[in-house]
């Protein structure tokens, strides 16, 4: 399977631009997470993936050459804007929808009721959409994007709306298309979902991709902290060289790193001063990562 790459997007609204140049590679095989605050452009690039809305600049690929309208249909779009209509029956609507993707209405028929269960929906098939609860709509809208077998997968904001066992069954079934050697990216604000799922993460702010790779070289770009606990009073942890301390209470400090190993002569300090009861690397959460790099 090929990847989706853009180089140079670019899209302005009157004053404002909305993505400023954007470079980003989406691989096959893993989750793509793609954050960065409201208004940053990510709606917008998705949508210029998606040829739903024209670059003012750059170009959008698959693999190696530019991206056609047939690759287009072959992929799975969940737009931002939810376009199902309310009075339609869930199942007859998913395989209209298929078949707007390209299948023959048998295959769309049987798609829809595997879909369907799959999503825990098995039994509301004859409902009308507007029956169903919010997070069950966007149940039928993911499955309208998965169920034609896409070679691709963008979906703008998939996890919002949805229950914790939504969720996980939702992020299961991603998983297992990304697996499939499928490139997937998606648009999210909850940054703990991200670092839970995500292989690779791209941070847009103002337009711009402000941070991109996998989730450990983003971190490894971060600071190196360890949490240090002893019996002892560590007030002198101050005076080391090498290290900042970040906060100390008592028997427990967080000390970041300034100089390489200066960690070895704050342990080697420890242990002469009384017992150690922890001395571990601490990993700085992604939300910490984001605020720096979008600050
Ligand atoms: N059709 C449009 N007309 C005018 N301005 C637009 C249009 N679409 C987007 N914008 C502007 O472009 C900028 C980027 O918006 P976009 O929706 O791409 O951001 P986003 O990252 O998806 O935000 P959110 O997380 O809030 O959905 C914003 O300033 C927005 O107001």
């Amino acid at each position: 399977m090929a990847q989706i790459e853009t180089r140079g997007l670019t899209r302005t609204f009157g004053d404002v631009r909305a993505v400023d140049g954007v470079d980003l590679v989406v691989r096959p095989g893993g989750l793509t997470g793609f954050v960065g605050g409201n208004g940053a452009g990510k709606t917008t690039t998705m949508r210029m993936v998606m040829g739903v809305l024209r670059p003012d600049a750059g170009e959008v690929l698959w693999g190696d050459r530019p991206m056609t309208a047939a690759d287009r249909q072959r992929f799975g779009y969940m737009p931002e804007e939810r376009g199902l209509y309310p009075k339609q029956k869930v199942a007859d609507q998913l395989a209209y929808l298929g078949q707007l993707s390209g299948m023959s209405s048998a295959a769309a028929k049987s798609a829809v009721t595997e879909h369907l269960e799959l999503f825990s929906l098995g039994d509301r098939a004859g409902e009308r959409v507007e029956a169903l609860s919010l997070g069950n709509q966007q149940r039928v809208q993911i499955i309208a994007a998965l169920m034609h077998g896409p070679t691709a997968l963008i979906l703008d904001e998939p996890f919002s709306g949805l229950d914790p066992a939504a969720v996980d069954a939702m992020a299961d079934i991603l998983r297992d298309r990304a697996a499939s050697g499928v490139p997937v990216l998606f648009s999210s604000h909850q940054l703990d979902l991200v670092e839970r799922l995500c292989d690779s993460l791209i941070v847009l702010a103002r337009g711009r991709v402000v941070a991109q790779g996998t989730v450990e070289t983003l971190r490894a770009g971060g600071p190196t902290r360890y949490r240090l606990v002893t019996e002892g009073d560590l007030g002198w942890v101050r005076d080391q060289r090498g290290i900042h301390v970040h906060d100390v209470d008592g028997g427990r400090a967080l000390l970041e790193l300034i100089d390489p190993g200066a960690e070895q002569a704050v342990l080697r300090a420890a242990v002469d001063r009384g017992p150690v009861l922890e001395f571990a690397r601490v990993v700085p959460p992604l939300s910490e990562i984001y605020r720096e790099v979008t600050a």
